[in-house]
């Protein structure tokens, strides 16, 4: 039998107003804190999560992060935390500052608090970042030691930010189920851990689909009126810790492949990462010989949630064969998770995918 691992982050704060408690939660960790964000959010939260530090006696200084998780903008941060001598890095933000943050304490290792200002992504518990150029294009995964030492959810921030993070944190969560279903059933199919998927990863994601599909329409109004109700808490919960744990532990599959492939083509910059993970899913369902009425119903589901359904809506209009060809070959590179389906992967089979799941999302959504 192979070996099963699972793996988390030690410790998950979630609830209204929870940052300015922070300094409560970190304490062990050190006597002094950098704080990483962009201009954005260290307006939002540098005057409450200093204020909390200080309280518990605990230095707090900040920088400001330029936007790009790339090997400069870790390393120029690295030299700052080095220079000041942190104990901690408190990462805050969407994924790229959270990202840079964990690298950042990876190159330096310091202990990391990862603050999620948006429920946008699976960032915030898992003990990888994933490197681009400064560009904007995909290079690879970073993996880390460990998980950050304490993941920080308020769900004031969450909700009071612009819906559309919160939107593309249910595209991305959406994916988790099946994917880690996919590496599930593959005899051959790993988790981000190099280990086979346990129980409890497999589980922990489907709990993240039910969850998901009960609360997210519910949910995404209740943020769109910057409301924290049970149906925010509970997908916060699933965006962020389901979310993350189930993808680490779980695996991932053929949607994240396809979102790096698509990450390949400059008109799809300006979507956000659960938004091409969208597109992942519903091409990943088609790859799998789906039902129509089951790809229908998920379409019908993420077009209601206000995620893309056609490669239009990620600013690809329409796209020549060469670059769904680009986007298939990226896909389906050696290292990409897309080999934990439970079927040979070939490029022509996930461009066809790709074109045939744009389709069937015109059809549905018009
Ligand atoms: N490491 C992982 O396990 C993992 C998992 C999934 C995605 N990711 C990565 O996450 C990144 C995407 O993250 P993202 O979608 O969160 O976007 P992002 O990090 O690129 O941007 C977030 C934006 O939201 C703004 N913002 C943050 N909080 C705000 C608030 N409360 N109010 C208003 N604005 C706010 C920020 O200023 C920033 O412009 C990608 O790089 C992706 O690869 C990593
Ligand atoms: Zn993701």
């Amino acid at each position: 039998m192979a070996t099963k691992i699972f793996s988390t982050a030690p410790n998950y704060v979630q609830g209204r107003g929870v940052t300015a408690n922070i300094g409560d939660h970190a304490e062990q960790l050190g006597d002094s804190a950098l704080l990483i964000a962009d201009e954005i959010v260290l307006d939002l939260v540098a005057g409450t999560v200093t204020e909390s530090f200080e309280s518990r006696g605990i230095d707090a200084t900040s920088v400001t992060f330029k936007g790009e998780v790339s090997t400069t903008e870790i390393e120029r941060i690295t030299d700052e935390a080095t220079t000041q001598g942190v104990d901690t890095v408190v990462g805050a933000g969407g994924g790229k500052a959270i990202d840079t943050a964990k690298s950042v304490a990876d190159a330096a290792e310091l202990a990391t608090v990862s603050m999620p200002t948006v429920a946008s992504t699976d960032a915030p518990t898992s003990s990888l970042s994933v490197i681009y150029s400064e560009q904007g294009e995909f290079e690879e995964y970073q993996f880390h030691e460990s998980h950050p030492e304490l993941v920080l959810v308020d769900t004031e921030l969450i909700a009071a930010a612009p819906t559309h993070f919160f939107v593309s944190g249910v595209g991305d969560a959406l994916a988790t189920w099946f994917e880690a279903d996919a590496a599930y059933q593959a005899t051959n199919g790993q988790n981000f851990f190099g280990g086979r998927p346990t129980r409890a990863g497999h589980t922990l994601s489907e709990l993240c689909y039910e969850t998901i599909r009960e609360h997210a329409h519910a949910a995404i109004q209740a943020v769109e009126q910057n409301a924290v109700t049970e149906s925010v808490e509970a997908v916060t919960e699933a965006n962020t810790l389901l979310s993350g744990l189930g993808f680490e532990n779980g695996g991932l599959a053929a949607a994240h492949s396809i979102h790096n492939g698509l990450t390949q083509l400059e008109e799809t910059h300006d979507a956000s990462h659960g938004e091409k993970v969208n597109i992942g899913t519903i091409a990943q369902l088609v790859l799998e010989g789906r039902s129509n009425a089951f790809i229908e119903e998920i379409i019908t589901f993420s077009q209601t949630a206000g995620l893309p359904v056609t490669l239009g809506e990620i600013g690809l209009d329409d796209p020549s064969d060469e670059q769904l060809g680009q986007v298939a070959k990226a896909a389906c590179a050696e290292e990409e998770t897309i080999h934990n389906e439970p079927f040979a992967i070939t490029p022509a089979a996930v461009a066809d995918a790709i074109r045939t799941a744009d389709a069937v999302g015109h059809t549905v959504s018009e």
